[in-house]
């Protein structure tokens, strides 16, 4: 059965992207980013090409190319753009698809949607979360929103140094497992994301 893994997370700059290779590398899924704000000659998009190894996945165009690095509500009003979620449209595929999110999960598309708006029940929902003083209550109030949207969370990945104590509290507090860890690396590149990828695969296809 093909899956749909959604990557949000905590924050900006967490990880996503990172993350969004591996699960791509892992699965040789496609990768769709909807909504991307900022450079876009150094786009999330590109960076997943350039840190990947396989050939099957097939990156789509992002619905909303927007120029400014800033939440995309912002970035549109710029660009004289309006998002609507409703005129997004899923890219057609008959492989695996990791959709990444921009920014955190309440991140505004317009006055009245979010990130969250663009995922949908099939979605399995990976959040990732990066280890700072202030991360516990970004990841607790994040896994909440999750839950009270009925979204389907398939578990949380940590992208950094390990904190016991942090991520038991989030486990306990939050009814969430952390599935996978990522250390804090020195760089990334495309056989970083390739021995990750190995050691998430079978954790991919339990979810
Ligand atoms: N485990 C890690 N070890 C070292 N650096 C990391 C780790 N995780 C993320 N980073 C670094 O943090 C930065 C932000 O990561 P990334 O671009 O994946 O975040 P993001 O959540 O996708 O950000 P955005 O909200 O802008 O899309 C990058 O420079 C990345 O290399
Ligand atoms: C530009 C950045 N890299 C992301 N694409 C958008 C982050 C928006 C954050 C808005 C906020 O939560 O205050």
């Amino acid at each position: 059965m093909k899956k749909k893994f959604f990557i949000t997370g905590i924050s900006t700059e967490v990880g996503k992207t990172v993350v969004s290779a591996m699960v791509v590398e892992a699965l040789g899924a496609d990768y769709w980013k909807p909504v991307q704000a900022g450079d876009l000659d150094e786009s999330d998009t590109h960076k997943v090409s350039g840190l990947i190894s396989n050939t099957k996945t097939k990156m789509h165009p992002n619905a909303y190319a927007l120029h400014t690095p800033m939440s995309p509500h912002a970035a549109a009003g710029i660009d004289g753009v309006h998002i609507e979620a409703g005129t997004i449209s899923e890219p057609r595929t008959d492989n695996h698809l990791v959709i990444e999110g921009a920014g955190g999960l309440l991140v505004p598309l317009n006055e009245k949607e979010t990130i969250a708006d663009l995922i949908r029940p099939d979605y399995r929902v990976l959040l990732v979360s990066r280890n700072y003083l202030g991360s516990i209550n970004h990841t607790l109030l994040t896994v909440e929103a999750l839950k009270r949207r009925n979204a389907r969370i398939a578990g949380i990945i940590i992208s950094g140094a390990e904190n016991p104590s942090t991520e038991s509290v989030i486990e306990k507090m939050g009814g969430v497992h952390i599935v996978f860890r990522i250390r804090e690396e020195e760089h990334f590149d495309r056989e970083v994301v390739r021995r990750y990828a190995t050691r998430l695969l079978p954790v991919l296809e339990g979810l």
